[in-house]
């Protein structure tokens, strides 16, 4: 399939600035990184439930889900990585563009597609959430049991163990989940979205 010159792009008529004033908030992605069992679902899932509970447009976007569904098809090799990535982006992009504030919890181990994706919004809109978590910790906390089957070659290219993880040199939060407790994080999480007037 070759690429289409004949498509138009059509503003919208309600701008996203119109949805930020109904809502009462700005809208951004909060985009969490790191290795298997850093916290990612634990935390956005923990944002997302304290964001509706105020009211806020709020919604997690999760790698286990969205490889289910509309990435069914990539599995785990670095091109297809990419492409889960490039593809997420993407959707959190239609997600700010509605209003809302997008929690994103995939590995995205690679430092070129994160900043694809940083590239896809302005500024303020970006917000990589670094879970610095020792693989040792990760690994003790396997809550999947995935550590144990890849450690026996059951599962391939595994990040961490057999396919890199690239942390972010200039992360907008850097969270070390070994040191801190959840409600501890997510203070961290919702102090820079106020700082920032975004809440
Ligand atoms: N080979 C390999 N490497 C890493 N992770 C694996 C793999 N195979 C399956 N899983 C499970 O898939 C989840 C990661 O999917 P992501 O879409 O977040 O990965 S990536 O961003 O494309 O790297 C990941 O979820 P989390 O444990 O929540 O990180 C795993 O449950
Ligand atoms: N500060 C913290 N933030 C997030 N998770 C934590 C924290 N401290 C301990 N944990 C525990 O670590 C595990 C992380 O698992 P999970 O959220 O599934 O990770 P990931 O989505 O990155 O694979 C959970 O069992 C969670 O309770």
């Amino acid at each position: 399939m070759g690429k289409s010159n004949h498509i138009t792009w059509h503003e919208s008529t309600v701008t996203k600035h119109d949805r930020h004033q109904l809502n009462g908030h700005k809208s951004c992605v909060l985009w969490f990184t790191g290795l298997s069992g850093s916290g990612k679902s634990t935390l956005a899932n923990a944002v997302d439930h304290m964001l509706f509970q105020q009211g806020s447009q709020s919604y997690v976007l999760d790698g286990d889900n969205v490889r289910h569904g509309l990435n069914s098809d990539l599995s785990f090799r670095d091109e297809d990585r990419k492409e889960n990535i490039r593809r997420i982006g993407e959707v959190a992009k239609l997600f700010v563009d509605s209003g809302q504030i997008v929690s994103s919890a995939f590995i995205s181990p690679f430092r070129e597609d994160r900043d694809l994706v940083r590239n896809m919004f302005a500024n303020e809109e970006f917000i990589e959430i670094f879970l610095n978590c020792p693989i040792q910790v990760c690994e003790d906390r396997d809550p999947k049991g995935l550590y144990k089957k890849a450690r026996k070659g059951e599962i391939l290219h595994f990040t961490g163990i057999s396919s890199p993880y690239e942390r972010p040199f200039y992360p907008e939060i850097i969270i070390e989940t070994n040191n801190l407790s959840v409600e501890q994080s997510i203070s961290k999480i919702v102090g820079y979205l106020k700082d920032k007037e975004i809440l």
